[in-house]
């Protein structure tokens, strides 16, 4: 199977070199390393870090000379528990900086009540939005996607563990109650983790494929997810554990998913995300391991 060099382009994150929401992992890498290791690896768009320079006149010049474009950037919003006006003021700085940057897409995540980041059982205590919650923030969904628009950009949802938009259920809900122009952000890692099965993967992707902006490739250890289950860790408990690794190293199979995208004539970035210990999985050998992976598997 082939995809199209010129509808589909490869990102990495720089969560595998410094985990933004686990600082002490990889505080060691510097921002350069990050961008050079993730072009040499093969790489032509990166989303942003912490470390990354914030001023675009920064920031652009030192990835022009690695051939690397900003695809991406992470926004929280909290349209269930806070006024609108405050996710909206937040979300156009951000679509000002992504648009200087030259990237079309902006992946969004609902975080009212998230335990993502809490020391809580990701499998016990994700929350659940009232039926109230959901018309917030479909409703604040709906208007993200106007601004974008004004700027000729896509609003995408992220999915997302320990959020109230997680299953498969839930992904499709937000979809169908939302407009047309609200695009999903489909994470491959985040969607086998919450169900267990490369069939729940495939279903939901071939439901909402015509509705993705944005892609986002990882793979789940198994034996990680049944220790998380086993132990109540928390969603980062699981992450210092190696429950997500790179596209070929897990258990996802990864062929229908790049069929899916392919038969749908899906075009826009797919960016291998794959938040590890750096300590325990170098972030440059597993660039370039699943760099290889890819163009094995998609001839790109
Ligand atoms: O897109 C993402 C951003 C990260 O901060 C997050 O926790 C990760 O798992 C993810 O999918
Ligand atoms: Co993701």
């Amino acid at each position: 199977m082939t995809m199209n060099p010129e509808k589909v382009k490869l990102g990495i994150a720089p969560i595998a070199w410094t985990n933004d929401d686990l600082p002490e992992l990889g505080k060691e890498n510097t921002f350069e390393q990050c961008v050079s290791e993730m072009a040499l690896a093969g790489f032509t768009g990166s989303e942003v870090g912490n470390k990354y320079p914030n001023d675009p006149e920064v920031l652009k010049p030192k990835l022009d000379i690695r051939g690397i474009q900003i695809c991406n950037a992470w926004f929280s919003t909290f349209f269930a528990t806070r006024p609108q006006e405050e996710t909206i003021e937040e979300f156009i700085k951000h679509r000002d900086f992504l648009h200087e940057m030259g990237a079309k897409v902006i992946g969004c995540s609902e975080q009212s009540y998230s335990i993502q980041g809490l020391d809580k059982p990701i499998f016990d205590e994700k929350p659940e939005f009232t039926e109230e919650e959901w018309a917030k923030v479909a409703a604040g969904y709906n208007k993200l996607a106007e601004l974008a628009a004004e700027k000729g950009m896509k609003v995408s949802l992220h999915h997302h563990m320990g959020t109230g938009i997680q299953t498969p259920e839930e992904t499709d809900k937000f979809m169908e109650m939302t407009n047309d122009d609200v695009y999903l952000l489909f994470d491959s890692g985040h969607m086998y983790y919450s169900e267990g099965t490369q069939e729940s993967v495939e279903k939901l992707l071939t439901k909402c494929v015509d509705q993705i902006a944005h892609v986002h490739l990882k793979d789940v250890r198994e034996e990680v997810v049944a220790e998380v289950k086993e132990d109540k860790l928390s969603f980062l408990e699981g992450v210092k554990m190696g429950v997500f690794t790179i596209p070929g190293d897990g258990a996802i199979d990864f062929d229908p998913i790049f069929k899916i995208l392919e038969e749908a004539d899906y075009e826009g970035w797919m960016v291998v995300e794959a938040e590890q210990d750096p300590a325990k999985a170098n972030p440059f050998e597993y660039a370039v391991q699943t760099r290889g992976f890819i163009e094995e598997k998609t001839g790109l």
